[in-house]
Parts: C-alpha cells; structure tokens; sequence
C-alpha cells in the first residue's frame, strides 16, 4: 500500500510544508511571541521527523514527547486552532492530497489535549 508519506511527496514535500508553517506562525503577532526564546531550526526538524512519522514514512521522530515539550508554554485552545489552520493551508500549498489533509486533521484534534494548557 502506498503510504500518505509518499502520496504528499515524501522527505522534500514534508520539508516545504514545515518551512511554509514556520514562516507564517513567525510572521503572526499572536503566535510568534511563543517562539521568542526557541532555536526554530530544531523545532523544524523535529516536526519534519513527526510529521513524516504520523503518515506512515520513516519513523525518526527524536523529540520530547508532545505533552512535556508545551506543558510550560500555556497555549490558548484559539492559538492551538490558529496552528492546526496554518499547518492544513501549508499542506493544501503543498498539493497534498485531501485525504492525507484529513488525516492530519484528525491527528491534530486527537493531540490537542496534550499541548493546550489545562
Ligand atoms: C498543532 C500541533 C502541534 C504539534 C504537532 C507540535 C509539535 C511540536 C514539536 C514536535 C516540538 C519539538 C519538541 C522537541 O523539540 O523536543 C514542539 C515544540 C514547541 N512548540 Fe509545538 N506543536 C504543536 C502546536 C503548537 C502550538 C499551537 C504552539 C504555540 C502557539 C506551539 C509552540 C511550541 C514551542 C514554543 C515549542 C518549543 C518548546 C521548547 O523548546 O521549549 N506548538 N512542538
């Protein structure tokens, strides 16, 4: 079965979507500030390796897990839905298909709890 991974275009297409992500959540004044003090280039590459993981590619992911890495951050559940819209909107960018942009979706739901501040 052909994987989602490679249906979005593998390694070079998952690169486009994080790159196009991180260039609009760092141009947005509600959501940059999160980011003032991190080293974007780690944080790139570990949602790269997370997002190739989650659709079905190879399963490199060396990052926290997603609950410690936001615990501190206090992450509104508006700010969670503003990124999971940047992160759809890079993947339609990226001609991905519809369905691995539900899948995505659903993932994205699915993890909310871990990452909005209780
Ligand atoms: C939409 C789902 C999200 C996913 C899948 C996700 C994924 C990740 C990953 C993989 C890391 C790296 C963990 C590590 O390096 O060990 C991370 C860190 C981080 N995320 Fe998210 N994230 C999401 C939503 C958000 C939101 C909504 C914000 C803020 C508006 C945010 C802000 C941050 C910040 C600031 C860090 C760096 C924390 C640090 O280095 O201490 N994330 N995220």
């Amino acid at each position: 079965m052909t994987t989602m991974y490679v249906r979005v275009g593998g390694g070079p297409a998952i690169k486009q979507v994080v790159d196009q992500l991180y260039t609009w959540i760092l141009s947005d004044e509600q959501l940059s500030p999160y980011f003032e003090h991190v080293t974007v280039e780690s944080l790139k590459r570990h949602m790269a390796a997370l997002l190739a993981q989650v659709l079905g590619g190879p399963a490199e992911y060396g990052g926290r897990d997603l609950g410690a890495a936001h615990a501190s951050l206090d992450i509104t559940p508006e700010h969670y839905t503003r990124v999971v819209d940047l992160a759809l909107a890079s993947l339609f960018l990226a001609h991905a298909p519809r369905e691995v942009v539900a899948a995505v979706e659903e993932t994205l739901d699915a993890v909310q709890p871990q990452i909005v501040a209780a």
